[in-house]
């Protein structure tokens, strides 16, 4: 995203960008609103959820400063996500948001874009009476080159103004939610102007993914990092921890006591996580011709759900001793060098095909998009743990755009029983959980069906989240409040991020790599499971999971 575009909804006529920068530092701050109560649904009138972290959380007067307010994460799940969080009353006393961005706006005209993403976005929480208008209160806009000190100098400004309703703190967390080779100039221009300094107030830094664009460049993006932040100061973000069904995946191996005894190669035959999105492009070429799917899921998102399913239990629910653990398997994955990706990995590039009964172009087809793109839009990967635990059970992932539906699940799928003694019934329990949509958990087994002969069928044991009667809590929205409070306990520290990087390097290394051989893309029809050689991936007697 290199062209300048205009605002995205209709405004009023921008101010003229003199008339914005001599705005007196001193101009006076909109009053702060008390912050309503909320009317979701719950006993009390609130999200359970979000209520029963009220009890126990409670950041202290900040300001969310948002580098990149204009683009499509902030529209659709950022300012939602604040919002709701706001309207919840979770978000303290005093609380205000600066936007950044490189487009001219006044404040005015950011509290109407504002509002307009807040009134389209499917994750904003029904507004009660007026409090759409009292949230626009909170917004602030400031706009600049992100190269130059000046937009940094008018942050600084915003955090002053702030002073007096804050208690005389400067709080602030800083969002980078722009393209990933920003990242290091906004760190560096903020740093320049001293924003990072703690003296009147925490700073912390939130980094949004890829970290970095292969192991090399990732390791001297998080060097350009340290040297202005410490590391305590940094978050980077992996929206997938902050899903509360990738949460309860630790909720159940560690908080019951049947589970975590056939966690191993004594019972698991093999694990299958998949991430498959119905979407395409979405409009997004820009990026994704740069990224690719290894780079957008599979190095952060798929790594994550991998290492929550390996790892050995924690010694306590806490930041480092959990990051610890997923290190620790993440170093027990058998390396995959450029040779070896042929035996354990499957690209693949969607072409024409037809989701729901609708003709959808294929990749290359797609606005924006490199007649020869290279561009894989499916991966499937083997991964083998060499660990006592998991010593010869294989782990399959599996993720890409354009196929039937979107589902991601991760399924436990366990060895056959020694002996056969009944016909019917399945091949394999399987343990499946459901990250989304329709979260849950289900077991499958085998159970006698009503008759007079002993002949199994398969049956479910089916958990579903929607018992608790509560939506639940968008990922941003949690990992927003925990950044607030500084609880870095679901953002992947730096090591975690470095290991996953060393376990795509090969991936990268021979697909990309100058020696690489064309691919003979598109390799499989939208809405489609994605290419035949996966099947052959997994191996006979395995299949993917239909789902
Ligand atoms: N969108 C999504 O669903 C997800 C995104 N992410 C990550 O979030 C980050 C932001 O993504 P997304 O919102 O989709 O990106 P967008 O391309 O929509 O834009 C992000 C912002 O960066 C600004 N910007 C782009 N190029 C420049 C530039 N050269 N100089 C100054 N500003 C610039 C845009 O300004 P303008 O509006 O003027 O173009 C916009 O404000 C990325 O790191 C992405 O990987 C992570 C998970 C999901
Ligand atoms: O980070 C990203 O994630 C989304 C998928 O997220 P989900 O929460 O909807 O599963 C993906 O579409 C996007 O390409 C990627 O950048």
């Amino acid at each position: 995203m290199t062209t300048r575009k205009t605002p995205k909804t209709p405004r009023k006529a921008a101010e003229p960008k003199a008339a914005k920068a001599a705005a007196p530092a001193s101009k006076p701050r909109k009053s702060r609103q008390r912050v309503p109560k909320s009317t979701d649904a719950g006993a009390d009138g609130q999200n359970p959820f979000r209520a029963a972290m009220r009890r126990t959380r409670a950041p202290e007067p900040a300001t969310l400063v948002i580098f990149g307010v204009t683009g499509d994460l902030a529209r659709r799940k950022l300012l939602p996500a604040v919002f709701g969080l706001w309207q919840d009353g979770l978000l303290g006393s005093a609380f205000n948001i600066v936007g950044v961005g490189r487009q001219e706006m006044t404040d005015e005209q950011f509290g109407d874009y504002a509002l307009e993403a807040l009134k389209t976005s499917k994750e904003t929480d029904a507004p009660q009476p007026g409090s759409l208008e009292k949230f626009r209160e909170l917004l602030y806009y400031e706009y600049g080159e992100f190269s130059e000190d000046e937009v940094y100098h008018k942050v600084q400004t915003e955090l002053d103004r702030a002073e007096s309703t804050h208690g005389g703190r400067k709080n602030a967390l800083f969002y980078l939610s722009t393209p990933p080779s920003l990242f290091e100039p906004i760190s560096n221009g903020l740093g320049r102007v001293g924003l990072q300094e703690e003296k009147d107030g925490w700073r912390r830094l939130v980094i949004e993914k890829p970290f970095g664009r292969d192991l090399a460049s990732a390791r001297e993006l998080n060097d350009a990092i340290h040297r202005v932040w410490d590391e305590s100061q940094v978050y980077r973000i992996d929206h997938y921890l902050g899903k509360e069904t990738v949460q309860n995946l630790m909720a159940i191996r560690f908080g019951n006591a049947i589970f975590e005894p056939l966690w191993n190669r004594g019972y698991v035959d093999h694990v299958q996580i998949t991430a498959s999105e119905d979407l395409g492009l979405e409009g997004r070429a820009g990026y994704y011709e740069e990224a690719g799917v290894v780079r957008d899921m599979l190095q952060n998102h798929l790594m994550q759900l991998f290492s929550l399913t390996a790892m050995e239990a924690p010694s306590a629910f806490e930041a480092d001793a959990i990051r610890d653990e997923k290190v620790k398997v993440l170093r027990a994955v058998k390396p995959i060098p450029a040779e070896r990706v042929p035996e354990v990995a499957v690209r693949g590039q969607y072409g024409p095909g037809t989701m729901a009964g609708e003709k959808v172009p294929g990749y290359k087809q797609e606005p924006d998009v490199k007649r020869g793109s290279r561009t894989p839009t499916y991966v499937a990967l083997k991964l083998e743990v060499d660990n006592w635990r998991w010593q010869g059970v294989p782990f399959f992932l599996r993720t890409g755009k354009r196929l039937p539906k979107k589902v991601t699940e991760i399924a436990v799928v366990f060895k056959r029983p020694p002996l056969g003694l009944f016909p019917g019934g399945l091949e394999r329990n399987v343990l499946a959980f459901r990250i989304q949509p329709d979260e849950g958990v289900s077991l499958k087994f085998s159970s006698k069906s009503p008759g007079q002969e002993m002949v199994l069928r398969e049956v479910v044991m089916d958990f579903r989240y929607d018992a608790f009667g509560a939506q639940l809590e968008s990922p941003y929205s949690r990992l927003l409040l925990d950044a607030m409070l500084g609880d870095a306990t679901l953002f992947p520290r730096e090591d975690e991020v470095d290991h996953a990087w060393q376990i795509v390097s090969g991936i990268l290394e021979a697909w990309e790599g100058e020696d690489a051989p064309a691919p003979k893309f598109p390799n499989y029809p939208a809405g489609t499971w994605g290419p035949d050689e996966a099947d052959d991936l997994i191996g006979a007697g395995r299949r993917w999971r239909r789902l």
